[in-house]
């Protein structure tokens, strides 16, 4: 499956070049549409008493004209109810015309229980928030609980933003064409979509890759390519080293955990990078994972010498404050090449310390041959470092991620029940296999972790994150009830022996 999202705009921009490449008109699309629409509701719901298909003005109505006749023609009881007159000589005006059903004004509606709904109101053209006749559908549909197909999106989400604009249908199925938009994976959006049918209505790969999205689901078929396999000559140290600032000797487990992970995740070498009065309650607690104290900058500076470690972590139990701010400038000042240091995943305290010296990190991270940065704020500590951002009510979460990858010259994990991954070169994913077991302490350190892990072998920085946010979230979500942070790395080792196999997409 490919793994594009496309925006409102691009929709439309594949539409407009599939109809310039003459395969088919923009009738044609509709009717394709329609009959994959009409198609799963037969196959869905045989036993549907009465099917109400609510139809807008605009070509989402043409789609659900085209379901109304394709309904009736196969026997189904069909009430059709409109919101608006399509323009004339549009497409959805020659739908509106080949449908002979008696039609009924949407202000009128009246249900009775068992029957279905196919919502065919707005679509990637909402523009405005639902009022009037729409959103008192929205009403009566939902306060008698009916089952709802939506037609590309429930009417009153935004398909780029994934926001419900007023109020919005809560679909048990929404059929798709082409490929999803963000609005079906960012929330509250999703949570709207209930199942979600991607439907071929034509519209070739190959247009697909003329428009060339920058935006994508994060599913393994985005990274699998680079997923470090070991090679059979390999050592300890080429498969990478990983690094750990551990707190001092209250805080320690956080920097294990992280550890744990980046070790489970494949790097062949970890070490927890202690202050000298933590180490032995981190030596007490560490057995395959290496220690070493490092106290000072130029104990940083002998470790990179010494031991070529090419990922570090810092902030799960550091402590916020100039040591932060001191130890990440200086991994950040190291070169990339030659087998120096690859990258840094600055995480929880770690970005709070940057709070109110944002842009001495940023340009860090920007000079040509740093090592990669990347941070994995939750809300709470995105809105710390981009406080601007943060408060833009016009921007969605995809927007904000970017935004800020471009500004910190970081790849960006905006975490969440919808994380979004954000690289400065353009490209972002949003995550859709989290659960909320993975909202619990220490989950963020073997986040960190894994990426860190992942990175350290050799995987580019976008990919290494991606990998690390869907990895982390499927083992979570198969873990289910009684998560702890505790189970996490163990639980990465099924999934990632599935990934190597290729059994899982
Ligand atoms: N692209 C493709 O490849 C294909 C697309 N297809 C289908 O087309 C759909 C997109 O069609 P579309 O662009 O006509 O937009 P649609 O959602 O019907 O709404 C536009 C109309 O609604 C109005 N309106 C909006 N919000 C409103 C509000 N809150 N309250 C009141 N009015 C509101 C808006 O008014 P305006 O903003 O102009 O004032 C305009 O009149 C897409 O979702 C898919 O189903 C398929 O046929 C197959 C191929
Ligand atoms: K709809």
């Amino acid at each position: 499956m490919r793994n594009e999202l496309l925006s409102t705009a691009e929709m439309a921009e594949a539409d407009r070049l599939t109809i310039a490449a003459g395969s088919l008109d923009g009738y044609g699309l509709m009717q394709r549409a329609g009959e994959a629409v009409a198609a799963l509701v037969l196959a869905r719901h045989p036993g549907a008493k009465r099917v109400h298909i609510l139809c807008g003005p605009g070509n989402n109505g043409g789609d659900g004209y085209v379901v109304a006749r394709l309904l009736a023609e196969a026997g189904v009881d069909v009430a059709l109810w409109a919101s608006g007159e399509p323009r004339a000589g549009g497409d959805a005006a020659l739908a509106a015309a080949a449908c002979t059903l008696e039609r009924r004004p949407l202000s009128t509606l009246t249900a009775e229980a068992g029957s279905l709904v196919v919502d065919a109101i707005y679509g990637a053209g909402l523009s405005k928030p639902l009022t009037g006749d729409a959103k008192a559908a929205v009403d009566i549909v939902t306060g008698m609980n009916l089952p709802v197909v939506a037609i590309d999106l429930p009417s009153g989400i935004s398909g780029d933003s994934g926001e419900v604009l007023g109020s919005a249908f809560r679909a048990a199925l929404t059929v798709t064409f082409a490929r999803k938009k963000p609005g079906h994976l960012l929330l509250p959006g999703r949570e709207r979509c209930g199942e979600i049918v991607l439907a071929d209505i034509g519209i070739r790969d190959e247009i697909i890759d003329q428009i060339a999205p920058r935006t994508f689901e994060n599913r393994p078929g985005l990274w699998i390519a680079n997923l470090p396999a070991p090679a059979v000559d390999a050592h300890k140290y080429k498969r990478g080293h990983t690094s750990v600032f551990s707190g001092g000797p209250s805080a320690t487990g956080a920097a294990r955990l992280s550890a744990l992970a980046a070790a489970r995740s494949g790097a062949g070498a970890v070490t927890v990078l202690s202050p000298a009065n933590a180490m032995q309650v981190n030596a007490a607690h560490l057995t395959s994972i290496m220690l070493r104290k490092v106290d000072a900058i130029e104990d940083v500076d002998d470790l990179i010498g010494d031991r070529r470690p090419s990922t570090f972590v810092l902030g799960p139990g550091f402590g916020i404050g100039d040591k932060a701010r001191d130890f990440t400038l200086a991994v950040l000042a190291k070169d990339r090449q030659d087998g120096g240091v690859e990258g840094l995943v600055l995480d929880a305290d770690g970005i709070t310390s940057f709070r109110n010296a944002a842009s001495t990190l940023y340009e860090a991270a920007g000079r040509p041959d740093a090592p990669a940065l990347i941070m994995t704020p939750h809300e709470g500590e995105f809105g710390r470092l981009f406080a601007d951002i943060a408060g833009n009510k016009a921007l969605s979460k995809l927007a904000k991620a970017r935004e800020a990858a471009q500004r910190a010259n970081a790849v960006i994990v905006y975490k969440g029940a919808d994380s979004v991954i954000a690289s400065p070169d353009g490209r972002a994913a949003i995550n859709s296999n989290g659960a909320p077991w993975l909202a619990t302490a220490g989950s963020g350190d073997v986040l960190a972790g894994i990426i860190a892990g992942l990175l350290a072998q050799g995987m580019p920085a976008f990919e290494a994150t991606c990998a690390g946010v869907w990895i982390h979230a499927e083992a979570g979500s198969r873990f289910g009830p009684g998560l702890i942070a505790e189970d996490l790395p163990l639980a990465i080792v099924p999934v990632l022996r599935q990934l190597v196999e290729n059994t899982v997409r």
